[in-house]
């Protein structure tokens, strides 16, 4: 939750006629490096007849905070009375960062939330954000320092858009001494912000502890750190282009990748292909693990499902790889007019990706029709126990699976109840006690975890 306020009039300004933005965003922290930003752009905007607003974000954890806020007031007013074409807008974060979270990570997070949405407010296109040279080359340092691959090595773009707002950082190529020589020249007042020698941080850590050693070991440091970000961004941007058009080529309609195809990639563009397709099916960011495991496994494979983070998992069926829910989420009470109650031999999906099942009439051994009323599904918990037969001992499911021979991929299904009572599960059958008298009318349940085929089906 943010708390805006804007102590000089703010109305959205249009872009002009020649399409440039008719109003510029600052990111003003009061730092050095922003002042000198908002200051050299209003003196580039005043030239150009172009309005500025420096967007400033409180962030509630400091006792100064107020205080920035009143120099960042007094320092803005100064410029309006010069007839400075400027207006400050602050906002106040008032919720906390949650117990456990890095507060660098959540003050970034709403920081950024909190800009892009003022800068929208005030009709601006355009925010700058005063990221210099050492700031690249230090995050370089700290993404190398992760294990990052090129797209974490390409450290912070130069500009990127979203949401209709171009976020830039003009003076990603400056040297910190070249904008201590501005705000020298220019004799402007800035704050100093006492977190920025918290060793608590990794970047003051990095800055305040290794930077001036390594400096003075290697004097290129900056510069040398600076051209692997750039190396590194080109380099990422050549890798996405080749997954992109790799991916047209093994796609397979609608959401699937055709794993024959995918296999006759080189591995470095399977590895690509494969991380991006996830991404675009919704799967997020994958780790190099799961990434090598799928490399090693799907070569060899011609069935299979791996769990994906969240409540996704991936599926390799008939040639193809998809994902979908994964089958462990129980049905809930809202899908159960979905489960497939007809007796009628033919395969029908259960809802919530969790297989597919049959149901045919038998004449022993079956489960009272009457009993599918109010049954559900729902996936295995632990601790279930299974009765083979009348008078025989119920067990866990474990042991009853060990002691039939039912082999792994026959287990996986949803178990079939009715209230606290266990009707039926795959690979073991109907529970003892849900069996149905002679000459009730009975059935009989199959599962598969994928769509039998359908000309098998016919066969039978
Ligand atoms: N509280 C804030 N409000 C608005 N913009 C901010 C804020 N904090 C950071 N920024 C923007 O993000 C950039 C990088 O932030 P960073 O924390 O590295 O710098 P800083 O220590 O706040 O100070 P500065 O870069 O101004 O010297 C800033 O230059 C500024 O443009």
């Amino acid at each position: 939750a943010t708390n805006a306020s804007s102590p000089t009039a703010a109305s959205p300004t249009p872009p002009t006629a020649e399409g440039r933005p008719a109003c510029v965003a600052v990111a003003l922290s009061g730092g050095r490096d922003s002042t000198a930003l908002c200051h050299a752009t209003v003196r580039a905007a005043r030239a150009l007849g172009l309005t500025v607003v420096a967007l400033h974000v409180h962030h509630g954890l400091q006792a100064e905070a107020d205080d920035w806020v009143r120099h960042l007031e007094r320092q803005c007013r100064r410029w309006q009375r010069a007839g400075w074409p400027l207006r400050l807008r602050v906002a106040r974060l008032t919720d906390r960062p949650p117990a456990g979270a890095s507060i660098e990570a959540w003050a970034r997070q709403r920081r950024h939330q909190a800009l892009g949405r003022m800068a929208a407010e005030e009709g601006a296109t355009l925010l700058l954000l005063a990221h210099h040279a050492r700031d690249q080359a230090e995050t370089v340092c700290l993404q190398a320092l992760r294990g990052a691959g090129p797209a974490g090595l390409a450290a912070m773009p130069r500009s990127v858009v979203r949401d209709g707002l171009t976020w830039a950082r003009p003076w990603l190529g400056c040297s910190p001494q070249a904008i201590e020589h501005y705000v020298r020249r220019h004799r402007l007042g800035h704050i100093e912000d006492p977190s920025n020698r918290d060793p608590r941080f990794e970047r003051n850590r990095l800055r305040l502890q290794v930077w001036p050693a390594l400096v003075q070991a290697f004097p290129a440091t900056e510069q040398a750190l600076v051209d692997v970000a750039r190396q590194a961004w080109e380099a990422a941007e050549l890798i996405d282009e080749i997954a992109a058009a790799d991916l047209e080529a093994v796609r397979r309609a609608p959401h699937g990748l055709a794993l024959a195809a995918w296999l006759a990639l080189s591995p470095a563009r399977r590895r690509a292909s494969l991380r991006r397709w996830l991404k675009e099916q919704g799967a997020g960011h994958a780790s190099d693990r799961f990434v090598d495991r799928l490399l090693a496994e799907l070569p060899q494979t011609r069935i299979g499902r791996w769990p994906v983070d969240g409540p996704l998992e991936l599926r390799l069926y008939r040639g193809t790889l998809s994902l979908s829910r994964r089958s462990s989420a129980s049905i809930t009470a809202t899908d159960a007019p979905v489960w497939p109650v007809a007796i009628d031999h033919r395969w029908r999906p259960l809802p919530a990706g969790q297989g597919w099942v049959r149901l045919r009439p038998v004449e022993e051994g079956g489960l009272p029709c009457s009993r599918l009323a109010g049954s559900h599904w729902q996936a295995r918990q632990g601790g279930e126990r299974f009765a083979l037969g009348p008078g025989r001992p119920a067990r866990s499911l474990k042991k009853q699976f060990q002691t039939l021979g039912i082999p792994a991929w026959q287990r996986q299904g949803p178990l079939l109840w009715s209230g606290a009572q266990l009707l039926w599960v795959p690979g073991l059958g109907v529970e003892a006690q849900a069996r149905a008298a002679a000459g009730e009318p009975q059935l009989s349940l199959e599962w598969s975890a994928d769509e039998p085929d359908a000309a098998a089906q016919q066969l039978e």
